[in-house]
C-alpha cells in the first residue's frame, strides 16, 4: 500500500482543538502532513511526550490514540468513582488467559483506551519509589543517568504537591521539599475517614516493620502513611488533563482519535531496518493508512499494546512469528516476554462503624447527595478515591523462603508486599457486596513478584485480542510473601487502636486461619493490582536481552523509540504511574537533545 494514500470520502476523526474548540479534520490532511514525531498511544507516557515536543512551534508531532477523548466526562473526574471505570466503555476490557497461579481463572485486565490512556482510568495513588529502585535501573542498564540522582529533576517536572480537598494543614503527613513543580497535582486525601488516624496511630506506636513513613515520595517507600493520590482541586490530573489539554490549542500538535495504530512500516534496508511509516486504520475491515515521520516514531502503547504493534511489525521472536506467518524483520526474543504483574487480594472484615461508605453504595438517594457535594462544593467522600493510607513491607529478615530464593527486591530498603486500607466493602474480583452491615478491605499486594507472564499474539489481525498472561501468584516465593502480607495485616489490626472497631474477618477470609489456607483464599480470590509492564525491557545496548536500549530506542531498528510501562528492566515496588511519567519526561528530554530541538 502507497504511503499516504487516502480518499477524499473516506474521513479518520481527527480532533484539532484551538481557541475556537474542537474542529474535525479529515484524515486527508494528516496523511498528506510531515510530522518530525508521530507517537502512537496517547496514553500515559504519550500524553506527556505529545506534550512536551510540541513545545517547541518549529516541531511537527502527531499523536494517534485507539480512544476517544474524555473531556468533561464526569465519572474519570470524580476520584470516588475511579473504581468504576474498569470495564467501562474507556477499557479495552482485555481478559487474562487462565492463570495456573489463581487456580486456573482468567480474570479481567483494565487498561485505558482513552486519551490520557491508563492514567484517565486508574485508581490515583502516586508512587515514585524508592531512590533504590532507579540506581537498580542504571546498574541493570549500565546507565547512570537512570540513577536517583540523574532522574530526580525529571520526577520533580511530573508533578507537584496541592491541597487537599478540605484544605487542611498537612504539616506532619508530607515533606514538601521532596516534591517537584510539575502538571500533574498530587494531594494527600481531602476527605479523611475513620480509619486514616487508625493507621497512622498504629504505625507509630509499633514501629519497626510497621514503621509510620511521613512521605512515602521521599525516597523511602518503607512503612505506612497517607496515600498521596493524582487528585487535585477534588479532581483526576492525568496526563490527558494535565499535559495534552493545556497543549491542544498548539498549531504544531495533531491529535488523531479513535484510530488503531497496526503496524510499522519497515520503508528501508540499509545496513539496519528502518521503520518511520506508521500504518492506521479504524476497523478491521476499513482502509489502511500510512504515515511517515521524519524524525522518530515514538511507541507508547502500553504494556500490552506496544508489544502487539511490534510483533504484528515482525519485530519480536522468530518462533511465534512464523507460526502466524509474519515475516520477522528483526529477530527479538523479548519482545512480549517478562511481563511482571503485582498480584492483590481483598481481606475483608466486618466492623463496628455506621460511617464506611457502604450504606453510600448501597442507597442511589444518598449516593446521589454526596455527587452533588462533590460537584457543587467539590468536597465530601467522593474528593478521594476510596482508600487513604497505604503501608509497604519486606518480608522478615529470616524468612524461611530465603533459604530458596534471592531477594528479589531492587534493594534491602525496598519492599515485598503492601497493604492499602478501604474504609468499606470494596469490590475487588467476584465477591458480591453484602446487602447489609459495615466493612473495611484491606488489600494486600506482592510488589516485587518473581513470576513472569507475556503478551503473545493470537492472529496476525491487529483488530484481535492478545494472549495476556499475567503469571499472577506462580511463584512460590510470590504466593509465600501474599501469605505473609496477609499475616502482617492481621497484626496490624490487633494493635490498641483498633480496639473495638474489628469484629471478625469476612466471609471465606474467617477459615483462611492457617497459612495453607490462606494461600487457598489468595489463589481463590486474587486479582491483578493492574500494574503490568515490562514487555519492551530496556538493557544495555549489547546485552542479549531486553529490546530498547537505555536511552529507549527499539534495538537493532532506526527510527523507533519505545517510551511507557513496557519498558521498565525491573519493575518498581510501588504503584507505577508515576514512573511512566518520569521515563516519559527523561525521554522528551533524551529526544530534544539527540535532534538539538
Ligand atoms: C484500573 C487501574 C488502576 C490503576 N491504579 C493505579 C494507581 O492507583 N496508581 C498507579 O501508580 N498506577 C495505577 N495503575 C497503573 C498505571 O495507571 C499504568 O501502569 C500507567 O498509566 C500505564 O501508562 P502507559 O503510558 O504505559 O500506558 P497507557 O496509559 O495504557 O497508554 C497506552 C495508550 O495507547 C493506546 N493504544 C494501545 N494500543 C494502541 C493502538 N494499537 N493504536 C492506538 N492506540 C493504542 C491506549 O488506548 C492508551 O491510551 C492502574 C491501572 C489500572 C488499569
Amino acid at each position: 500500500m502507497p504511503a499516504n494514500r487516502c480518499s477524499e470520502e473516506i474521513s479518520i476523526k481527527a480532533t484539532f482543538r484551538s481557541k475556537r474548540g474542537s474542529m474535525i479534520i479529515p484524515l486527508a490532511e494528516v496523511t498528506n502532513k510531515i510530522y518530525d514525531f508521530i507517537v502512537a498511544g496517547g496514553g500515559t507516557a504519550g500524553c506527556v511526550l505529545a506534550s512536551r515536543l510540541s513545545q517547541n512551534p518549529n516541531i511537527k508531532v502527531l499523536l494517534i490514540e485507539a480512544g476517544g477523548s474524555a473531556q468533561g466526562q464526569q465519572n474519570t473526574e470524580v476520584p470516588f468513582l475511579g473504581v468504576t471505570l474498569p470495564g467501562s466503555d474507556l477499557d479495552w476490557k482485555f481478559n487474562s488467559v487462565p492463570q495456573a497461579g489463581l487456580d486456573g481463572r482468567s480474570v479481567p485486565v483494565a487498561r485505558g483506551q482513552v486519551l490520557g490512556g491508563t492514567s484517565t482510568i486508574n485508581f490515583f495513588t502516586w508512587n515514585r519509589a524508592s531512590n533504590a529502585l532507579w540506581d537498580k535501573w542504571a546498574s541493570l542498564t549500565g546507565d547512570q543517568e537512570w540513577s536517583w540522582k540523574h532522574v530526580e529533576k525529571y520526577y520533580k517536572m511530573t508533578s507537584r504537591l496541592v491541597k487537599p480537598a478540605d484544605g487542611h494543614d498537612t504539616t506532619g503527613e508530607i515533606i514538601p521539599s521532596a516534591h517537584g513543580n510539575g502538571p500533574i497535582e498530587v494531594s494527600v486525601p481531602g476527605f479523611p475517614t475513620e480509619l486514616d488516624s487508625m493507621v497512622v496511630n498504629t504505625s507509630k506506636s509499633l514501629g519497626g516493620r510497621f514503621a509510620y513513613n511521613q512521605d512515602i515520595n521521599a525516597g523511602k517507600t518503607l512503612g505506612f502513611g497517607l496515600m498521596q493520590s493524582s487528585i487535585g482541586h477534588s479532581k483526576r490530573s492525568s496526563s490527558a488533563t494535565a499535559y495534552l489539554a493545556p497543549a491542544m490549542n498548539r498549531p504544531n500538535l495533531d491529535v488523531l482519535i479513535n484510530t488503531h495504530v497496526t503496524r510499522l512500516v519497515r520503508t528501508s534496508e540499509r545496513h539496519i531496518s528502518v521503520f518511520r511509516t506508521i500504518e492506521v486504520a479504524t476497523s478491521a475491515s476499513g482502509q489502511h493508512y500510512q504515515i511517515t515521520a521524519a524524525k522518530e516514531i515514538i511507541l507508547s502503547a502500553g504494556v500490552i499494546g506496544t508489544p502487539q504493534i511490534l510483533l504484528l511489525s515482525g519485530i519480536g521472536p522468530k518462533e511465534d512469528l512464523d507460526k502466524l506467518n509474519i515475516i520477522t524483520y528483526v529477530d527479538i526474543p523479548d519482545v512480549g516476554r517478562n511481563l511482571v504483574d503485582h498480584p492483590l487480594v481483598p481481606n475483608y472484615f466486618s466492623v463496628n462503624s455506621d460511617k464506611t461508605f457502604d450504606a453510600v453504595l448501597r442507597d442511589p438517594t444518598i449516593f446521589a447527595g454526596k455527587l452533588q457535594e462533590w460537584a457543587s462544593s467539590g468536597q465530601g467522600l467522593f474528593v478521594d478515591s476510596p482508600g487513604n493510607t497505604q503501608g509497604y513491607m519486606r518480608l522478615p529478615k529470616d524468612a524461611a523462603i530465603f533459604e530458596r530464593y534471592q531477594d528479589p527486591a531492587s534493594s534491602p530498603e525496598s519492599a515485598h508486599t503492601e497493604i492499602i486500607f478501604v474504609d468499606g466493602f470494596g469490590q475487588f474480583g467476584e465477591a458480591p457486596a453484602p446487602e447489609t452491615g459495615n466493612f473495611m478491605t484491606v488489600l494486600t499486594g506482592v510488589v516485587s513478584p518473581l513470576s513472569r507472564g507475556s503478551v503473545t499474539l493470537t492472529s496476525s489481525d491487529p483488530f484481535d485480542k492478545p494472549a495476556i498472561d499475567l503469571g499472577l501468584l506462580n511463584s512460590e516465593f510470590d504466593i509465600f510473601a501474599m501469605v505473609q502480607a496477609m499475616k502482617d495485616a492481621q497484626s496490624f489490626l490487633t494493635a490498641e487502636p483498633w480496639s473495638g472497631y474489628i469484629k471478625a474477618p469476612f466471609g471465606e477470609l474467617a477459615d483462611a486461619t492457617t497459612d495453607e489456607a490462606k494461600a487457598a483464599y489468595a489463589r481463590k480470590f486474587g486479582v491483578t493490582g493492574n500494574h503490568p509492564a515490562g514487555t519492551a525491557a530496556m538493557s544495555p545496548a549489547h546485552a542479549a536481552w531486553g529490546v530498547v536500549d537505555s536511552k529507549l530506542l527499539l534495538k537493532g531498528v532506526e527510527g523507533v523509540r519505545v517510551v511507557d510501562a513496557s519498558v521498565f528492566p525491573h519493575t518498581p515496588e510501588c504503584h507505577i504511574q508515576a514512573p511512566v511519567y518520569v521515563i516519559a519526561e527523561r525521554a522528551a528530554d533524551l529526544i530534544k537533545e539527540k535532534y538539538a530541538i
